[in-house]
């Protein structure tokens, strides 16, 4: 791909920004069409989705720009809601790029299901029995999903862990089988449970006791993606504001975060701003992101920050992201929602590997984005100004009015509402 460095795309008109797409990617009209809201997810598709469909909802999608990632240019499709986080990844991004990209690497595909046990007359002996037939299982693993493993992947390893064992109560005492599954570009949930259905019948026979729950986990600790940034303070500097001040300012920023679940939720609010609208743009299942990426930031006990920011020796910042990031390049809605499918042609991405480390990678500048502002001007300087054309719409401006009455909020220093439909009354008169 040509670079992602795009300067001043974002005061271009949304026609000029989607003929700099079409030629960056070499888009047919066909892939352009589905840009346009109404193409973008046709209603029968969409009644095959889920159920009980009556329409269906749109996002804005933008495009995070300027991505330097292992020396490779990516433009990032999000779909999100909230003004500014497009705007600030891309600054984020540019300054990393100055400072040489990002690096990230990732663990590997290994996904893990689960398979609950319960009532066994001797749980020790159960888990005996199953380990004893470790080879056995994960054969029979494959077995049920074979064309998993003609992929590469497949079942690949398994563990037992027998839970509050000396607990009195029938319903607290459990043997858990844990079976890990490389999934490969497939975020896996419904091939784990498949084979996991299948291996029920043994497991029951070998353990001699009543399997429940046949379920893939979402704490995807065997997943990971991982991306860093070493950013030298001069990148940093802002009006008034030194690049060792900026620097010093996000570490002792993060030691906040780090210590402090009440700041470690919004810290970490801030980055999934970045890996959300990513993980929707693409058709993944963020639910599943989500829930993994939050058990990770308590993975030591205590809830904290996703992200580690620190000074080098030679006076550099240096932030890392590392997450589950169990998600697809095949599979659920990746291939069948029409934008989901642009969005992964615009990323260029080979392998879900691949595309779960630039999502950590938009969630590390995503959030060095937020604390920037945060030890700068403050947070909502950028953000309201970009969010005041939102407060203009909500208050009912349409058409030229709106950049005329959000520029105004913006001079007044007044971005609310009912300033907004006074505005709107002013210029409707
Ligand atoms: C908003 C900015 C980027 C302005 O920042 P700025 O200094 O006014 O930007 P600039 O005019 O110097 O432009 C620098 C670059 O930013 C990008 N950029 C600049 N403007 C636009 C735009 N309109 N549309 C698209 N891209 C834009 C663009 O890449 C541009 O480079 P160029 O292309 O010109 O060479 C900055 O103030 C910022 O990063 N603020 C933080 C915003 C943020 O974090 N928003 C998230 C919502 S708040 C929240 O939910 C999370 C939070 C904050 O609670 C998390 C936490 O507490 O940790
Ligand atoms: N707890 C959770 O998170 C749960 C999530 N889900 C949902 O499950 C869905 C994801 O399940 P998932 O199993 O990923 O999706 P699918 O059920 O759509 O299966 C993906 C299929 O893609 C095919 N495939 C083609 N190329 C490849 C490749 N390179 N690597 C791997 N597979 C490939 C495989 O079939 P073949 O080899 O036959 O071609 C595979 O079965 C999401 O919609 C999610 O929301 C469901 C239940 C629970």
């Amino acid at each position: 791909m040509k670079s992602s460095r795009i300067p001043g795309f974002y005061n271009k008109t949304v026609d000029e920004r989607r003929e700099i797409l079409q030629s960056l990617h070499n888009l047919s009209e066909d892939e352009m069409d589905v840009l346009v809201s109404e193409q973008s997810l046709p209603l029968e598709i969409a009644d095959k989705m889920i159920e009980n469909v009556v329409g269906s909802y749109s996002l804005p999608l933008g495009l995070g720009l300027n991505f330097l990632i292992n020396g490779k240019d990516y433009v990032i499709p999000m779909a999100i809601e909230e003004a500014s986080v497009v705007a600030s990844a891309s600054y984020m991004a540019k300054i990393i790029r100055d400072a040489g990209g990002f690096k990230t690497e990732s663990t590997g595909r290994v996904m893990i299901g689960q398979i609950q046990v319960i009532g066994c007359q001797d749980f020790q002996l159960a888990k005996k029995t199953l380990l004893e037939h470790k080879e056995q299982l994960i054969e029979a693993c494959n077995t049920a999903y074979p064309s998993i493993v003609k992929r590469g992947g497949g079942a690949q390893d398994m563990d037992v862990r027998i839970l509050n064992e000396s607990s009195k109560s029938k319903y607290e005492k459990m043997l858990i089988v844990h079976m890990y599954i490389d999934t490969r570009d497939a975020m896996g949930a419904n091939m784990i449970n498949t084979m996991l259905e299948a291996l029920a019948p043994t497991v029951e026979e070998l353990t001699d006791g009543k399997v429940y729950l046949r379920i893939l986990s979402n704490y995807a600790d065997r997943c990971l993606a991982k991306a860093t940034c070493v950013i030298p303070p001069q990148l940093l500097a802002s009006e008034g504001f030194s690049g060792e001040e900026v620097r010093d300012g996000i570490v002792h920023a993060y030691e906040f975060a780090a210590s402090d679940p009440y700041r470690a939720v919004t810290h970490n609010k801030g980055i999934m701003n970045g890996i959300d609208p990513v993980v929707i743009a693409t058709g993944n299942d963020w639910r599943a992101v989500e829930a993994g990426a939050h058990a990770y930031a308590a993975r030591f006990g205590k809830y904290s920050s996703m992200t580690t920011w620190s000074v080098d020796d030679d006076g550099n910042l240096v932030g890392e992201l590392e997450l589950p990031m169990a998600i697809g390049t095949v599979g659920g809605a990746t291939r069948v929602h029409p934008m989901a499918k642009l969005a992964l042609r615009i990323l260029g991405t080979e392998s879900a590997e691949e595309l779960a480390q630039v999502i950590v990678a938009v969630g590390l500048a995503q959030n060095l984005g937020a604390l920037k502002a945060l030890v700068t001007d403050g947070i909502q300087k950028g953000h309201m100004a970009l969010h005041s054309r939102s407060v203009a719409v909500a208050a009912g401006a349409t058409g030229e009015m709106i950049d005329m009455i959000a520029q105004q909020m913006i001079e007044e220093k007044q971005i609310r509402v009912g300033r907004a439909k006074e505005l709107v009354g002013q210029y409707k008169k």
